[in-house]
């Protein structure tokens, strides 16, 4: 198929861009390079430097490029941003998402795979989170995204567009080509890797008096390739309808300190650390049950996880010391 990706200069935009590719199917990509790097997109895709908001030039593209599905992961995505400026995310996730749905509908595709988030589910009761438990989104960022589910199901009832929403919980790690570079970067990993390598002087643990093991919050952390490879699953899986699910690896999930010192393992820096407030927003535990995509999708997470995302993390970040060439 020739699928349109928004988004996929982005971090987790470029690695999904690399394995539609090794599955065969034909890329174009739209990113506006307001947080994406061209440099990731890779030189046989076409990127179409616009933003979302641009209806006619939706259109031109979806038409033009014969495109037969979206794949949509253009968003604004920092949670504590979300609280402080909601407008910016009702816009950019929500607006401009529905504009996409309104333009695929009129040229008629059909076919759209959504990247939402765990932050749909508030502070869930139970762990791990089944796609069927409550969604009360505690700030803006997961209420739009919300929005943008909910959508997806009227207008698969009245125009027959068929989606897959994927709830990722945290994105991490790199592929050969491709890793995370934000600025700012607000994300623990590459936040720690900074330290390893020099960069800043000491990790801010936020908080360590959540009622976890340790004291510090614990999160089910997902190798970026494996979540890439589930967008190639969830596209086939089209054919048999509409449907949402969790990406995560399960388990007990790792808590901030379980991953700082898995990275001390994997870097051999000493990594320190200062313990500051909690950060707002911050759910104790999300950790999820990828058990539907499993059983109806066969995606599977590999094994081992965490010191493997950080390796491939940490190989990145020393390959690209000063991250990618152009914006
Ligand atoms: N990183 C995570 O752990 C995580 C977790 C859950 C969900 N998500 C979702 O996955 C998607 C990708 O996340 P990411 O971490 O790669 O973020 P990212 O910021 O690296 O990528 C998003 C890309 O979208 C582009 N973009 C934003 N608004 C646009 C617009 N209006 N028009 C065109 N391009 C636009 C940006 O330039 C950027 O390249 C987002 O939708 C995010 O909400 C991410
Ligand atoms: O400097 C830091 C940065 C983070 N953390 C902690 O590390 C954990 C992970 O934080 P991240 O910022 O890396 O990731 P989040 O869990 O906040 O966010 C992820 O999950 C969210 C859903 O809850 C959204 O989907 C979001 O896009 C996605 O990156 C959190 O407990 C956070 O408090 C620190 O202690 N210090």
């Amino acid at each position: 198929m020739h699928i349109l990706v928004t988004g996929g200069a982005g971090y987790i935009g470029s690695v999904v861009v690399e394995e539609l590719l090794a599955a065969g199917h034909a890329v174009t990509v739209i990113d506006n390079l307001s947080k994406g790097h061209a440099d990731a997109v890779p030189p046989e895709v076409e990127l179409i430097r616009a933003d979302l908001r641009e209806p006619t030039r939706l259109r031109q593209i979806l038409r033009e490029a014969r495109i037969e599905a979206v794949v949509h992961m253009a968003a604004d995505s920092l949670v504590g941003e979300s609280v402080q400026r909601p407008e910016k995310y009702y816009n950019n996730n929500m607006v401009a998402g529905l504009g996409l749905l309104d333009a695929m509908v009129e040229v008629g595709v059909l076919r759209l795979v959504f990247s939402s988030t765990a932050a749909v589910y508030g502070e869930p009761e139970r762990q791990p989170i089944e796609e069927t438990a409550a969604t009360r989104p505690t700030n803006p960022y997961g209420e739009t995204k919300l929005a943008l589910e909910r959508a997806l199901a009227w207008y698969g009832g009245a125009h027959g567009l068929r989606s897959a929403s994927l709830r990722y919980f945290n994105a991490a790690g790199a592929s050969a080509r491709c890793g995370e570079v934000h600025d700012p970067e607000t994300h623990l990993i590459p936040l720690v890797l900074q330290v390893a390598a020099g960069r800043s002087p000491h990790v801010t643990v936020f908080g360590d008096d959540y009622p976890t093991p340790d004291g510090t919050c614990v999160r089910d952390y997902v190798h970026v390739v494996d979540l890439a490879r589930a967008h190639v699953l969830a596209l086939d899986g089209l054919e048999r309808g509409s449907c949402t699910y969790n990406l995560g690896c399960g388990g007990a999930g790792y808590s901030v300190r379980e991953v700082l010192d898995v990275a001390r393992e994997v870097t051999g820096a000493a990594i320190p650390v200062r313990v500051g407030a909690r950060r707002a927003g911050d759910p104790a535990v999300l950790v999820a049950s990828s058990t539907r995509i499993e059983k109806e999708l066969g995606w599977h997470p590999r094994p081992g996880a965490l010191a493997k995302i950080i390796d491939s993390a940490w190989s990145w970040m020393r390959a690209h010391p000063h991250g990618y060439a152009h914006n």
